[in-house]
């Protein structure tokens, strides 16, 4: 792919036009089409839970940001058991970019019971504004402050995550109705995630069990990508989620996908290979996109 014009977007593949959730609640509450009603061996049950509570691990980034060693050790064992961690703030139509569902490839498909907004928002160029609510007073500048506070985030991750995999600092960096969202895993490097604080939907797979992510006030919570489970030739586990949603009120998430340049290759790092210790996982050479 050529270099891009600015205001020309990436374009992450095609998805079906279909009514969002919205416009269904206000047309017509009372019929939600059937494409909507997941089987009912697809639905979320009370069993699949997991039987006892786990502490999913919190990671201070201030700490990260000082070159604390415990700290960055706590976020290998995090990586590796979990895939997922909860970090402090230390301070649509053709396209799946817009609004409505994203993901739709056949007619007959089931149908989250989620209206999703996708945007992309950095590099600046990539942006395509025309999906951009900009009637919305201070939409942009809120969304460009916070790409800017979650770039200095995920730069902080990735100079830890690369230090762990015995690369230099800076290696990954810049590499860089159903009644609920399906169970997915994501195809990001990492996604860190703002969840509602009054709601636990989001629920993580660890063994067979779904365990619900409790939120933590003024906390991101972050998961490895498929991209990161590859560079780290499978150490980081790029786990299989999901959300439910509850019959009391409507719940908006905000989930910031960092993805590596069109440009890179899925290769495991030399670094995460020994073919004694740490046998190559993944192959060489996959193209992301
Ligand atoms: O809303 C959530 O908690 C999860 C959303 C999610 O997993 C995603 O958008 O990939
Ligand atoms: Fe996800």
């Amino acid at each position: 792919m050529g270099a891009l014009q600015e205001g020309e977007g990436l374009g992450y593949g095609s998805s079906l036009p279909v009514l969002s959730g919205q416009e269904i609640e206000r047309n017509d509450p009372q019929n939600i089409p059937e494409r909507y009603i997941k089987h009912l061996e697809d639905r979320p049950k009370a069993s699949d839970l997991a039987s006892v509570s786990y502490d999913i691990p919190v990671i201070d980034l201030s700490l990260l940001a000082a070159g604390n060693e415990d700290e960055r050790t706590k976020l290998d064992i995090a990586c590796q058991e979990w895939g997922f961690f909860q970090k402090r703030y230390a301070m649509a139509a053709n396209d799946v970019e817009g609004y409505g569902q994203g993901y739709v490839v056949t007619e007959d498909q089931k149908l989250d019971w989620n209206d999703l907004l996708f945007l992309i928002t950095l590099p600046d160029k990539a942006r395509n504004v025309k999906y951009w609510p900009l009637t919305v007073p201070g939409f942009k500048e809120a969304v460009e402050d916070y790409a800017g506070v979650l770039e200095r985030v995920s730069d902080e991750i990735f100079g830890n995550l690369s230090l762990l995999m015995g690369v230099k600092r800076d290696f990954v960096k810049k590499a860089g109705s159903s009644p609920w969202v399906s169970p997915h895993s994501d195809s990001s490097s990492i996604t860190l995630l703002v969840q509602d604080e009054a709601i636990t939907a989001l629920q993580i797979k660890h063994d067979v069990a779904w365990v619900p992510v409790e939120p933590i006030p003024n906390a991101l919570v972050i998961n490895i990508g498929d991209v990161m489970e590859a560079w780290s030739n499978g150490r980081y586990k790029s786990i299989e989620h999901r959300a439910v949603t509850n019959v009391e009120k409507p719940r908006i998430s905000a989930a910031a996908f960092v993805i590596p340049g069109n440009y890179v290759k899925l290769n495991p790092l030399e670094t995460m290979v020994d073919e004694k210790l740490q046998p190559r996982v993944f192959k060489d050479g996959v193209d992301l996109y």
